[in-house]
């Protein structure tokens, strides 16, 4: 608490929501799509038909609504708590583009912002890609504050609780209240390597290979809870959703809709999907999902429903809120609790020494890591 008995948010003066970005129009589309691949030897033909999903949509992601939705309330959350603290917005591939709500940042006078991603887990993409952006984007913001990018959130009860409320809702929504459902957990792919090298070798980081250990921790924990509360217990699975790059690159499988083809063979006739990769139901969750995964559920007779993602969740927007808290506490060089679930204990503030490697670019640097 601070003198005016409201939570104290020294040494903070602002937060950061940084997001990946996606399309507003169809317009966007394709420089989107340029933005995301640019030196990452994705195939024409994947980023014709990523194209394709786009445009299904309108041309139009709704991952920065969602985000909009996330801050206004946050804005509200913190208004309600006495927390004083302005919120920006950027993303890595779209507008409003990172370095762009840098300079904004800068120009408002902000001298220290806590950084949220809207990535919960460790590998180079979740978060070491994020870690080099906002590298670059200090790097050309004169005078740019500093940033402290929140811990991997994961396992924390504030995400994890909304995703198993969600899959108590979608088991409701199937007949005899899904008794037979297999609870099949949804994430995206990535590339082996990037898999196995995810987490570093540093004591003080996150062990390896991470993103899938975090994942496996993540549904486990939401399966345990689920056959808590229903007294039932269902079988559960972590699947892949979203892969690309060439095709002899070897990624995380199997893959959501091979996995229901298997899973239709063994006899099972109804499915929950559980996006835990997600936070939000963006283009991988309302395509992939719920589209593609969804039909080819309907062309094997298996009854599926999709469990809702975190969102705007009290919960979620209360975590958001305690990160930042925690924080602060720990730069102010106080003990906070660290609230984590599952098996595996809460994240370090930093990210430990060569943690998530960039396989193309070891060299770049990155912010808000134990070797920045
Ligand atoms: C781990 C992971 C997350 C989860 C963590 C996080 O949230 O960050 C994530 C999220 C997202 N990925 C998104 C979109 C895309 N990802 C692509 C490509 C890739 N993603 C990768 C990984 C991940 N991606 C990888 C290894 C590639 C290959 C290229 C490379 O090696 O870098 C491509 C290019 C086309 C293609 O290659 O499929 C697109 C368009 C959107 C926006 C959705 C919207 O618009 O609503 C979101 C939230
Ligand atoms: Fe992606």
């Amino acid at each position: 608490m601070n003198p005016a008995g409201h939570p104290d948010v020294k040494p903070y003066d602002a937060l950061l929501v940084l997001s990946f970005g996606g399309p507003e129009k169809p317009d966007d589309v394709v420089p989107f799509l340029e933005n995301v691949t640019r030196g990452r030897g994705i195939p024409r033909e994947r980023l014709a038909e990523v194209g394709e999903h786009y445009f299904l949509f309108g041309g139009k992601s709704p991952i920065n609504d969602q985000n909009r939705a996330l801050i206004a309330e946050l804005e509200k959350d913190f208004a309600d708590q006495g927390i004083d603290l302005p919120i920006y917005f950027g993303n890595r591939n779209w507008e409003p583009y990172l370095a762009d709500t840098l300079a904004r940042m800068t120009a408002d006078g902000v001298e220290r912002a806590a950084v949220f991603a809207t990535s919960a887990y460790s590998s180079w993409s979740s978060c070491r890609q994020y870690r080099e952006n906002l590298w670059d984007a200090v790097e050309q913001t004169e005078g740019a504050p500093r940033l402290d990018k929140l811990r991997q959130y994961y396992n924390h009860p504030g995400f994890l609780e909304p995703v198993v409320d969600a899959c108590l809702a979608a088991l409701a929504d199937l007949p005899t209240n899904g008794d037979a459902a297999r609870l099949v957990f949804v994430t995206h792919s990535i590339p082996t390597e990037m898999a196995e090298t995810s987490g570093s070798e540093d004591p003080l980081g996150q062990p390896r290979p991470a993103y899938v250990r975090q994942h496996r921790s993540a549904a486990d924990e939401v399966a345990a809870r689920v056959r808590a509360a229903t007294g039932r217990a269902h079988r559960h699975d972590l699947v892949y959703c979203s892969r690309s790059g060439a095709p002899s690159t070897p990624w995380l499988e199997p893959d959501v809709n091979d996995h229901l083809e298997e899973l239709a063979s063994d006899g099972v006739a109804q499915v929950v999907l559980i996006p835990i990769g997600f936070v939000s139901d963006h283009m991988e969750v309302i395509y992939d999902l719920d589209t593609e995964a969804m039909a080819t559920a309907e062309r094997l007779g298996i009854q599926a429903v999709r469990a809702a993602t975190a969102g705007t969740d009290p919960r979620f927007v209360a975590m958001v809120r305690d990160l930042v808290l925690e924080r602060a506490a720990a730069e102010r060089g106080a003990s906070p609790e660290r609230p984590a679930v599952g098996s595996l204990p809460a994240g370090p503030d930093i990210c430990g020494a060569g943690c998530c490697p960039n396989a193309r670019n070891p060299q770049r640097p990155a912010l808000c890591g134990r070797d920045s």
